[in-house]
């Protein structure tokens, strides 16, 4: 059986809320060092705390919220239900969310993940991260869930760190980069779609001109394209002009510790975010 989606298809849902509040997807990443910086124990109360001081801060003033499910899994089960608190409070406050969960598997055990994170299940946002590092076709299940549902899912195809280029620019038999075949693979999935498809794209904001040299049409992917690495991993918004180039209508910039930073302050996170997004507005030209 088909489950209830969380209405309307992502792309568009998406594509809307940044015309609302701009271009920038808040990551909640509640790192040990940040909770110490706010003054709280890294536990699970503390956590806790955070998290929903930063959905009651951002709800309803950004594009999307991007919980990375890391943070709340280190605290074991009761980690994970604060994450379900989150997800469902972002969409009480009718703010999208994208859980970076970053999962990849054997499609048979892929279909496990997309019933937690595209179906009947708490932990399903609106969008969820995946790896494609045991072929873009294990993706299937939760490509094929996500699109029942109306969900979006981001597939890594250029990522922040510098240790993914090893893996991303590697060049397979037919002469085109793992990165540039991912790419391609998701413009299939997104063919026809408007005004965006709904599977998106991870390109690092750090990856400079990375994805023109690997021969990459980012505009042809006709899919969100999610950037992170502004802020904390060096990145500005002024480098997402040189990454996208035509493709920057497209583009959600994603910041995670250089907004967190700001809290716990709620007027400060807030401030914080709203500085970020205009930036990003500014850069994009949107
Ligand atoms: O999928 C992601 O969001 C992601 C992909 C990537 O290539 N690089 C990357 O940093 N991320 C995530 O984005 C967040 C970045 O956080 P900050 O560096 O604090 O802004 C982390 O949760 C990362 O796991």
């Amino acid at each position: 059986m088909t489950p209830p989606g969380p209405g309307g298809r992502f792309g568009a849902r998406l594509a809307e809320a940044v015309a609302l509040h701009g271009p920038v997807c808040v990551g909640i990443d509640p790192h040990a060092s940040l909770l110490a910086a706010w003054g709280l124990d890294d536990d699970v109360a503390g956590l806790e705390r955070f998290s929903r001081t930063v959905v009651e801060a951002l709800a309803g003033r950004v594009a999307a919220l991007k919980p990375q499910a890391a943070f709340f899994e280190r605290h074991g089960s009761r980690g994970v239900a604060v994450l379900e608190t989150v997800i469902a409070e972002a969409r009480a406050a009718g703010t999208l969310t994208i859980v970076d969960a970053k999962r990849g598997d054997i499609g048979s055990t892929m279909q496990a993940y997309a019933d937690a994170f595209c179906g009947d299940s708490p932990l399903a946002g609106d969008a969820v991260t995946v790896s494609p590092y045991l072929g873009f076709g294990s993706l299937r299940p939760v490509l094929d869930t996500a699109a029942a549902t109306g969900r979006g899912v981001f597939v890594l195809a250029l990522t922040s760190n510098p240790e993914g280029a090893q893996v991303q620019h590697a060049t397979g038999g037919d002469g085109r980069s793992v990165a540039r075949a991912v790419a391609e693979a998701a413009a299939a999935e997104n063919a026809g779609a408007t005004p965006l498809g709904d599977v998106g794209l991870v390109v690092g904001a750090t990856t400079g001109t990375a994805a023109r040299e690997a021969g990459i049409d980012l505009a042809a992917v006709n899919g969100p394209l999610l950037a992170p690495g502004v802020g904390a991993q060096g990145a500005t918004a002024g480098d997402l002009r040189d990454v996208f180039g035509d493709a920057l209508p497209a583009v959600l910039a994603a910041s995670s510790r250089d907004v967190l930073r700001a809290g716990p302050d709620v007027v400060a996170l807030r401030e914080a975010a709203e500085r970020t997004a205009a930036q990003c507005r500014a850069a994009l030209g949107s």
